[in-house]
């Protein structure tokens, strides 16, 4: 039996389309087996049995079907080669070898004389198509004459609207006779004039008889060639446990010149489809959605993958045989050119994975526009986190269009429509990093089945996860970033590399380096710019600061060691220019959010991370972000100042400036009153100048006057007033600042308000959220001192610390170690600023705040 894991679990669960293939629109139970019969596929490592003679019978009962139903010709290689005829699957014919080992040199060559001979080609492929190729070194664009890709903005949508019939969508789509499904890896046609693409034979033959046989074969870790058990010398009995080196392998290991065995005369060598993707003449890549195209013709998206030789960094030492990276690069190709599944699977899964010749690991997504690394795992674990503030950036034609364009096929269950269209259209985009991150808010599909009114309108866009496509106020902060951007790439000697942004929190600093980064994007594209990695590291979500080093090196070469030995070859990489290979001419951009978290004891981290930049042969751009204005001086006093650290402050925002951000967003809808904007913004430029608290008042008083017009419309019709008022944003004002650690803070005692006004001194002072009590003890000194309040004693000031601690308004570090406990605010200063501004016990306190 083919091995089962290569169908989807049951066939019945999967409405299959039937439509445009000479099918009948009844199912046959026929009709939905599987039509790819799988030969037995021999082995992986450990025992694969071919169980031939049951396969043929199947075959048998599956092409007799295919031929009275299929109508269209199939050009499907593998099919051809081994199913079209079951005498084709008899051994004489599919006696195939397999090339010898192919070291890694050897690949590259191989690729690297592919890439020359494509460039001389003249056709040349469409924009889409030589982008990705653009992808790994400074490749040439490919031709393909077979792929017809489309750009992904293109053709498909004229034809949808010249053409009355409608495109339709599907999950499952039999084509040709195989079943290809969302979600499914398959191998794709790379080239006309690639050697065998006619054949793309499951099955392999053994390395020594060159039959397929019956009985056991083991596959070398090496070569990854198959061999017989029994054709061995000395021949085994079992499969040995762990890793296994066939002996030609061996030889060749210890120096020795060792031919692999010829085939027989008159057989022809061919590869199997596993070998020409690892040697680049296939392409594997992720479906994503499957669709019929008005003019009959099926289509699908896929996502690719490609081989380490393709990437920046190459083929690496760590790489696996049959190790492959996801891309984040789409295209949508005709059906016609996908030839059939493969199995990618991720490093537990592979580990135990053992279904044939084409099966693949890929633990890593490539961005191909930035070069960097990311785990698959990770980008799950993020996106099952926070699925709803992960914001998308909708191609044009995919998903918006979709009401009057296109038609969903009906058998989908409605759920998992909405999962499946959304993924298919979006995928690839949710799964970018930073930039991503801009673009407009997708509207979920069940939030469209009724019309959304204003107010459901303003709140969608007020999210703070929602980001806008333009940055009103931050032109000028944007343009510096870019200009510095650019002249450290060209590298002028004098230029500086390291980028430091501060600013109070919630003033666009982490949005305008992003959008920043995305304008440079489209001028890489373009070619106006040279090429660089873009590395993208986010303080917060590091265990602890030397991490650091293990991400950043993980994102450059897509390997992962411990934080020591990244250190070291991260310094090898940035400061000793040793291993110079090519990839490291590429400039990288290091851009660090919250760089205030990296700071440690010794503060090591820190100064590694801006020292990098500052060695000419190191090619770093470093890009850091924090709040406070002088980290770096205050950290490093000494050596900040050789830096060359360029500065850029991102002020808070003032009324005018949050009233235009405000009503950029709301662009359009007409759901706030023009006074309620400007009481929002005025009273939150009064209190910190901080876009997100205005954003979010905004969003709060919209679902506050929702409620209202809500309880109030079932007897009074209010018409088109159903929009945002002053009371609404007075309510979520009170709201925002009634919460109950605000109420502590406003009814603590005096000493519990000097105490907390003392940590938010203490923070702006140092930009370090922690502090020890002995520091603040002397801050709360000082501050009594000078205002004539008497100091209170330390053991008051205990009592306050703990009594604080227990309601959580601050963080203690565990344990018994008095003066030097660690202590930090569990509340932005904001809030402390906001509870204790204008106490009239203690109005000092407001200099402080
Ligand atoms: N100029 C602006 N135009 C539109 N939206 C803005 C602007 N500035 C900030 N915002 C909004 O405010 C929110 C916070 O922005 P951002 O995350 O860039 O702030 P930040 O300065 O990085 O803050 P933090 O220091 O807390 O990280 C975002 O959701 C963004 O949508
Ligand atoms: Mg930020
Ligand atoms: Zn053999
Ligand atoms: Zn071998």
């Amino acid at each position: 039996m083919p091995s089962p894991r290569l169908f989807k679990p049951s066939v019945n669960q999967w409405p299959i389309a039937l439509e445009g293939l000479g099918y009948g629109m009844t199912h046959s139970p026929a009709s939905i087996a599987p039509h790819t019969p799988r030969t037995a596929t021999p082995l992986r490592r450990s025992a694969r049995r071919l169980h031939l003679a049951l396969d043929v019978v199947e075959e048998k009962a599956t092409i007799s079907e295919e031929s009275n139903v299929s109508k269209r010709s199939r050009s499907n290689a593998k099919e051809q080669g081994i199913s079209a005829t079951p005498s084709k699957v008899n051994p004489a014919k599919t006696n195939r070898t397999r090339e010898a080992c192919d070291s890694t040199k050897k690949t590259r060559r191989k690729i690297d004389k592919e890439l020359k001979e494509a460039s001389f080609t003249p056709v040349s492929p469409d924009q889409s198509e030589s982008k990705r190729r653009k992808t790994g070194r400074n490749e040439p664009a490919k031709v393909i004459t077979r792929v017809r890709v489309k750009d992904q903005e293109g053709e498909a949508k004229k034809k949808c609207r010249d053409v009355p019939k409608k495109k339709v969508f599907y999950r499952v789509l039999v084509y040709d006779g195989g079943k290809f499904g969302i979600g499914d890896d398959v191998y794709v046609k790379r080239r006309e004039d690639a050697s065998s693409d006619d054949e793309d034979p499951e099955v392999e033959d053994c390395m020594i008889c060159f039959r397929v046989g019956t009985t056991i074969m083991i596959e070398c870790d090496d070569c990854l060639g198959g061999f017989h058990l029994k054709c061995l010398k000395p021949p085994l009995k079992e499969v040995p446990e762990g890793e296994w080196i066939c002996e030609f392998c061996e030889a060749k290991k210890m120096g020795k010149e060792i031919e692999f065995p010829k085939p027989p005369d008159g057989r022809k060598r061919t590869r199997t489809a596993r070998e020409k993707l690892l040697s680049g003449d296939l392409w594997a890549a992720r479906i994503e959605s499957l669709w019929r195209e008005a003019d009959g013709t099926f289509w699908c998206r896929v996502r690719w993958y490609i081989i380490p030789e393709e990437t920046t960094a190459g083929r690496q030492p760590h790489n696996l045989k049959r190790e492959i990276y996801l891309t984040n690069h789409l295209s949508d190709i005709e059906m016609e050119s996908v030839i059939r599944q493969c199995s990618v699977k991720n490093p537990k899964e592979y580990a135990k994975a053992n279904e044939g010749d084409d099966v693949f690991m890929c633990e890593y997504e490539y961005d191909i526009h930035w070069h960097s690394f990311k785990r698959l795992s990770e980008i799950e674990k993020n996106a099952g986190e926070d699925d709803n503030d992960e914001d998308w950036e909708i191609p044009k034609d995919a998903v918006l269009e979709s009401d009057e364009d296109m038609d969903y096929d009906e058998e989908r269950e409605k759920s998992l429509q909405t999962r499946a269209t959304e993924i298919a259209a979006n995928s690839g985009k949710a799964k970018f990093f930073g930039f991503q991150k801009i673009g407009t808010k997708r509207i979920p599909e069940h939030a469209r089945s009724h019309a959304q009114t204003e107010l459901e309108r303003a709140k969608a866009t007020l999210l703070l996860a929602t980001l806008p496509n333009s940055l009103p106020c931050r032109e000028k902060e944007m343009n510096e970033i870019t200009t510095f951007i650019k002249g450290a790439i060209h590298g002028d000697q004098c230029s500086e590399r390291c980028l430091y942004i501060h600013g109070v929190p919630g003033t666009g600093k982490t949005m305008t380096v992003l959008a920043a980064m995305r304008n440079l994007k489209s001028q890489v594209d373009d070619g106006i710019l040279k090429p660089y990695c873009f590395v993208d590291v986010n303080g917060l979500k590091l265990a602890s600061p030397e991490n650091i080093y293990k991400v950043i090196y993980e994102a450059l070469t897509g390997h992962r060691v411990n934080w020591k030995k990244a250190l070291q070859l991260l310094n090898e990489r940035f400061t000793d220019g040793a291993r110079n290979g090519k990839e490291h001419d590429r400039p990288c951009i290091l851009f660090i959010d919250e760089l205030d978290l990296l700071v440690t004891r010794n503060q090591s981290v820190l100064y590694n991370i801006l020292h990098w930049p500052t060695k000419s042969s190191s090619k770093l751009i470093v890009i850091g972000i924090a709040n406070t204005m002088d980290l770096p001086e205050k950290l490093l006093p000494k050596i900040s100042s050789r830096m060359g650290i360029h500065r850029l402050c991102f002020g808070p925002y003032n009324y005018q400036q949050l009233q235009e951000i405000i009503c950029s967003r709301l662009n359009g809808i007409d759901a706030f009153e023009k006074q309620a904007i400007e009481f929002a913004s005025r009273k939150v430029a009064a209190m910190s100048g901080d876009a997100r608290r205005a954003l979010e008042m905004c969003r709060r008083a919209a679902e506050i006057a929702g409620y209202r017009i809500k309880s109030t419309s079932e007897s009074v019709s209010l018409g088109d007033k159903a929009r945002v008022v002053m009371g609404d944003i007075d309510a979520a004002i009170q709201e925002m600042f009634q919460q109950p650690h605000i109420q502590v803070m406003k009814s603590g005692s005096r000493l519990c308000k000097i105490f907390l006004t003392a940590m938010v001194h203490e923070q702006h002072k140092t930009g370090m959220a922690e502090t020890t009590f002995e520091e603040l003890a002397a801050t709360v000194s000082r501050l009594c001192t000078s205002n004539g309040e008497a100091f209170p004693g330390w053991d008051a000031l205990i009592r306050v610390g703990c009594m604080l601690g227990e309601c959580r308004i601050i963080l203690c570090e565990p344990g018994s170690k008095h003066r030097l406990q660690k202590l930090q605010l569990n509340f932005s200063t904001d809030d402390i600023s906001f509870a204790l501004k204008d106490s009239s016990v203690l109005p000092w306190l407001a200099k402080y705040l």
